[in-house]
């Protein structure tokens, strides 16, 4: 049965699965639902140590009413049931225990188990104190049920509290295997009450003369440490007194008490050496012991009280022992019908697993059943659609062959069209055409009588000379006709009437007006023969004089030179010819140390004295800008020393750039009227260090941007790369372009006139005309070039940039004299090294060949630059003496 009972509350954790009546075992719905209340006697068992909060046991205790049981609040309706049947009267019975204790209280104390539960392995450290209804063997020997065995019997935990023992303390009792009973007036001083009462009461031995033996009441201990029993004898006026004297048995009293066979010594007897005090303290001691003894009486009637609950609680196991049994038989009952109920459902599983096999089966059969019929729906579905596409392709055939035979009837209606269309397109065209060839021949007509009309002014301006010549023969004529005309009208008067002579006489006029136009016709084309053989002419002019001329021209001295610095020059021929210059060499020592100077003449094609202007220089120069605008190349180039005026000759304000611009100019506007046009381009290019720079780009840009030379060797035509090119419509122009080629060079220079002295400057300008008349073109260049200072500098003294410079320079001029000296020798095929230097390579066109060049000798008036200047009069003789194209008169240096 116990088993039983374990088991069901072992259960419990699978409460939801029990049956409702099983569910209702549980032990404390059990003892509240059977109505049966637990007997509040049954926590008398708790022992001393069970109860963990002394202290708040004894606050309850004082709530409890005397002679009440001590309980904790899960015995609550028990306990208000076994005190309403106590004999002890109940003060209080308007709250249940657990109503006084609360809370607090129950915590710290352990919990009953009912005759139901079953332990709790591990629940709590507090063991439970058992009730009335447990069972347990190990637990048997302090439950009501284990002292109905009689193992073991215990009474314990009776506290009295001071302020309540006179009237009656409240106690709580227990069983103990050695009763002793301890109490603590609170008449006693504060000293006093700490003594264990149990502790006095064992030396009394109250128990054992008792009949019937009556449970000793035993004041609670306190936590605190009970003082010794000597402590207790000592009181406050005998601190130092170790022993005390029994007292003598008072009549009032029962004899010694006796604990076993042991008699317990008096407490203190009226033998004892005792003073005043003690004489006190010890009839203090009798009186309460008188007291105590008084309420152990009373006890002892409330121990008949609870024997009555004992037998009521054995009344009340039976019953719920039967009621047990019914509950087992319930159980039973509920286990059969709990596996009736598992059968049941076993023999529902399988049934359900044959339908669902069943239910596979039918959807596998209708899966099967539908697939096929999907697939015959598909292949009807494919005949239906090819049936359609094959309606849909005759349809879509039926409209094509519709379709096209509307479209070819469009094509052939749009090219009757198209045919009308053209038939009268071309009538308009030809009709056009027509008008055309009528309005052509308008044009021509009117071109044929402005050209007759131009040349009539033409060859009327033109025909001075020839129709000077002819003057008289016309005046003469023209005496003539008008004698003829005289005798003509006399005639014409005299045969007024005769018509046939006046038509002849009229036929006779026409004839002569039209031999007048045929001579004038044949007077303009002589005219445009005389301009085709005036340019032959001028160019077999300019070869006589030599392809490679040199004129010499030296400045004035500056305001800033004295005269006694100037050199001894002189020009021997400047009245004549002008051709001839002599410069007196410096001082020279000979050995026999005789001082000599040498007389050093030369001759050029022109030398220009120092008061010679630019305007004289240009006309001796205007010749080969005309050459340029014939359609040659023309190259002239200044040449000298720095500071012997080359710059002033070239670019200076009415130096040769801009005077052979404006030459160019007038020319070209003359020419206009012999039916030429023509179109200006120039550039403006440095070579600096044997780079190109462009001195009409960007000035940052000088030694930085690179150009290339390319030259078209079928059109002997040099181009470079990345420069630009200006078109001079104006003469205007020059002068924006010569200062910002000289803007760019001051720029780049340190010093002022230092670019200048240590670069070439190349101005090219290319011309281009275009005859209207005769369908000439030419296509000729002019190149102005203002070279570096020709001075030898020396190597030694330069270094870094200058040295490199010198070198440079140098080298391009001593180039420029190799490849006049290779043009010079004149053989046909010979290497001319033009590639050496970029200056010559630049210029390549331009020497050489039917090109014209022009070299100025630049001479600087200064003694102390007599040695350069004979230097590069000397370099001129070699260049003047170099022969190019047709023979040229020898000139020889004299020494
Ligand atoms: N024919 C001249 N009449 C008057 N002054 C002249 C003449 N020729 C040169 N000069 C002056 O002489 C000075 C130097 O002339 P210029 O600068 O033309 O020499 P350069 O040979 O071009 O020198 P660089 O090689 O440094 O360019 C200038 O002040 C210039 O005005």
């Amino acid at each position: 049965m116990d088993e039983n009972f374990v088991n069901m509350d072992s259960r419990s954790s699978t409460r939801s699965r029990i049956p409702q009546g099983l569910a209702e075992m549980n032990s404390a719905k059990t003892n509240s639902r059977s109505g049966l209340k637990a007997p509040g006697f049954a926590t008398s068992n708790i022992k001393p140590s069970s109860i963990t909060k002394p202290t708040t046991a004894a606050n309850a205790t004082s709530k409890i009413p005397s002679g009440g049981p001590r309980q904790h609040g899960r015995t609550n309706s028990l306990s208000s049931s076994v005190s309403s049947r106590s004999t002890q009267p109940r003060t209080d019975t308007g709250s249940t225990f657990s109503q006084t204790v609360g809370a607090s209280s129950r915590a710290p104390v352990s919990r009953p188990q009912t005759s139901m539960g079953t332990r709790r392995l591990g629940a709590s450290s507090i063991s439970r104190p058992k009730t009335s209804l447990d069972t347990h063997e190990e637990e048997s020997p302090n439950s009501v049920l284990g002292k109905r065995k009689g193992t073991h019997h215990s009474y314990q935990a009776l506290q009295v509290t001071p302020g309540s023992y006179d009237k009656h303390p409240h106690c709580t009792m227990e069983w103990t295997p050695s009763p002793s009973t301890s109490y603590t007036p609170d008449t006693i001083p504060d000293q006093q009450r700490e003594v264990s009462l149990s502790s006095m009461m064992g030396k009394l031995s109250l128990q054992e003369p008792m009949d019937p033996p009556k449970p000793p009441t035993m004041l609670a201990k306190k936590p605190r440490k009970v003082p010794s029993r000597s402590m207790m004898a000592r009181g406050p006026c005998h601190s130092k007194s170790t022993s005390l004297p029994s007292p003598s048995p008072s009549p009032s009293r029962p004899s010694s008490p006796k604990r076993g066979n042991k008699v317990i010594k008096p407490f203190l007897t009226k033998h004892s050496s005792v003073t005043a005090c003690d004489d006190n303290r010890i009839q203090h001691f009798e009186d309460m012991f008188g007291a105590f003894y008084n309420k152990m009486s009373e006890v002892g009637q409330s121990s008949d009280a609870m024997k009555e609950a004992v037998n009521l609680y054995k009344t009340r196991v039976d019953e719920l022992e039967k009621t047990r049994e019914k509950l087992l038989e319930a159980n039973c009952t509920l286990r059969i019908d709990l596996e009736a109920v598992k059968g049941k459902l076993s023999s529902t599983e399988a049934a359900l697993r044959d339908s669902e096999r069943e239910q596979e089966i039918a959807m596998d059969e209708s899966e099967q059943r539908m697939r096929i019929e999907a697939e015959t729906i598909r292949q009807e579905s494919q005949k239906q659609i090819g049936n359609v596409l094959s309606e849909h392709q005759a349809e879509i055939q039926e409209l094509r062959r519709r379709f096209e035979s509307d479209l070819e009837n469009e094509r052939a209606r749009v090219q009757r069209e198209i045919s009308q269309v053209n038939s009268q397109n071309a009538l308009d065209s030809q009709r056009v055409q027509l008008e055309m060839v009528s309005k052509d021949r308008e044009v021509e007509k009117l071109q044929r009588e402005l050209r007759t009309a131009f040349a009539d002014i033409e060859s009327e301006k033109t025909r001075n000379r020839d129709l000077r010549s002819n003057l008289d023969t016309v005046s003469s004529n023209s005496v003539t006709l008008e004698s003829s005309i005289r005798a003509l009208k006399a005639r014409v008067e005299f045969l007024e009437s005769g018509s046939q002579e006046q038509s002849q006489a009229f036929e006779r006029l026409q004839q002569q007006l039209e031999d007048a136009l045929a001579e004038t016709t044949e007077a303009k084309e002589k005219l445009l023969k005389e301009e085709t053989l005036r340019r032959k002419l001028h160019n077999q002019v300019q070869e006589l004089k030599g392809n490679i001329r040199v004129f010499c021209r030296v400045r004035p001295p500056l305001n800033s030179e004295p005269p006694s610095d100037v050199a001894q020059i002189v020009f021997p021929d400047d009245a004549e010819e002008g051709k001839e210059i002599s410069v007196m060499g410096p001082e020279e020592k000979s050995s026999l140390g005789i001082v000599s100077r040498r007389n050093n003449a030369f001759s050029f094609d022109h030398v220009f004295g120092p008061e010679s202007r630019n305007a004289d220089v240009f006309d001796e120069i205007s010749q080969l800008v005309q050459s340029a605008l014939d359609g040659y190349n023309v190259c002239i180039f200044c040449y000298g020393q720095t500071g012997s005026g080359k710059t002033h000759t070239m670019s200076s304000q009415d130096g040769m750039i801009p005077r052979a611009v404006h030459q160019i100019y007038d020319t070209a506007k003359s020419l206009e009227e012999k039916g030429w046009t023509y179109t200006m381009e120039g550039n403006f290019v440095e070579v600096y260090n044997e780079n190109l720079n462009d001195l009409l780009g960007k000035a940052d840009e000088l030694d930085k941007k690179k150009h290339e030379i390319r030259h078209d060797m079928q059109r002997c035509k040099t181009t470079i790369t990345d420069v630009n090119t200006v078109t001079l419509d104006s003469p205007e122009m020059v002068e924006t372009i010569l200062k910002r080629a000289a803007s760019n060079r001051s720029v780049a220079a340190t010093k002022a006139n230092e670019r200048s002295s240590r670069s070439h400057s190349v101005f090219i300008l290319r011309l281009i005309g275009q005859n209207s008349i005769t369908g000439e073109r030419s296509e000729g260049t002019l190149n102005l070039v203002d070279l570096a200072g020709s001075e030898r500098l020396s190597h030694s003294g330069a270094t870094g940039e200058r040295l490199k410079e010198t070198q440079n320079i140098n080298r391009s001029l001593s180039c420029l004299g190799d490849v006049i000296g290779a043009l010079g020798q004149g053989k046909e095929g010979g290497h001319i090294p033009y590639r050496n230097s970029k200056l010559t390579y630049l210029l390549q066109f331009s020497l050489g060949g039917n090109s014209k060049t022009l070299m100025f000798v630049m001479v600087s008036p200064l003694q102390a630059h007599l040695g350069e200047t004979l230097t590069s009069l000397k370099f001129a003789t070699k260049v003047h003496n170099t022969h190019i194209g047709t023979a040229k008169r020898v000139a020889k240096i004299q020494n």
